[in-house]
């Protein structure tokens, strides 16, 4: 086992992943990540980025390759080691907002906070900050059925930044927002990444969010490609081709 650069924060080796039902997800996909950078990982539909992000994070356990967070093997990790290292270094912003109905807007977004075993108090104001940050400051005290899904999605990103991650792991963050709405929340999630030296890695299939990025990998059919030409954003929710060069 080679260990990974020094600098890089996260490091893949040749990862091979194979979901249970036989589709294959990555074939041989090595990577490093930056410390501080935000890394853009593209492609079409169905190209593997979530995969590839599920893996990285320790979500999934790949079937083959290599996986180090600041040079520590996170693929020879148990379960339990891996749900640790999530809860206490990494973020995870899902496509669509996944909230708990129980909890009102605050509770939810200090939660990863309260599970780390910061103070119902102090958690609570780092939670307050990023709603505000976030233009959902309002509802904090309501119950997330009462917001509307792009509300829900901004709660799920103040929930995801307000411990300060070491990485940020983002699958098409801002998917269920409006297109006006996109371009405010990528940039506060990019600047409050940067300001706070949090490492990002985004998912995304629309060109102009990759473009936000330091850096842009590129995927196609789980392996990488050198560049993967996507539409632009009206023609990418059609699920238009796209060009690419290996
Ligand atoms: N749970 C699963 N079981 C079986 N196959 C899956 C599963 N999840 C994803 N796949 C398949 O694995 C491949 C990679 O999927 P993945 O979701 O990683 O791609 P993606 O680039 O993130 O796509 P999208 O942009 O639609 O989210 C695809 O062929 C997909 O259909």
């Amino acid at each position: 086992m080679v260990a990974p650069p020094d600098n890089d924060v996260l490091w893949a080796r040749a990862l091979h992943f194979q979901h249970n039902d036989g589709t294959p997800g990555l074939g041989g996909v090595s990577l490093g990540v930056r410390e501080g950078e935000i890394l853009a990982v593209t492609g079409p539909r169905g190209s593997g980025k979530t995969t590839l992000l599920r893996c990285l994070s320790g979500l999934e356990r790949p079937n083959r390759g290599e996986v180090w967070f600041n040079s520590v093997p996170v693929h020879t990790m148990g379960p339990l080691t891996r749900e640790r290292l999530r809860r206490d270094r990494f973020g995870w912003i899902d496509p669509a907002p996944v909230l708990v109905p129980e909890l009102n807007v605050w509770e939810n977004a200090a939660l990863p906070l309260m599970l780390r075993g910061t103070s119902r108090r102090r958690a609570k104001t780092a939670a307050l900050e990023w709603l505000d940050r976030l233009d959902i400051g309002e509802h904090a005290r309501k119950r997330p059925h009462e917001l509307r899904q792009a509300e829900r999605q901004r709660v799920s990103i103040a929930r995801a930044l307000a411990p300060a991650p070491t990485v940020l792991f983002a699958d098409e963050p801002t998917a269920p927002l409006h297109r006006a709405d996109r371009a405010q929340v990528l940039r506060t999630l990019t600047t409050a990444a940067r300001s706070h030296g949090i490492t990002v890695v985004l998912a995304t299939h629309e060109a102009e969010t990759a473009a936000l990025a330091d850096r842009t990998v590129s995927l196609l059919d789980g392996r990488r490609v050198n560049t993967v030409h996507l539409p632009p954003v009206a023609e990418s929710e059609g699920r238009a081709a796209c060009s690419l060069s290996v």
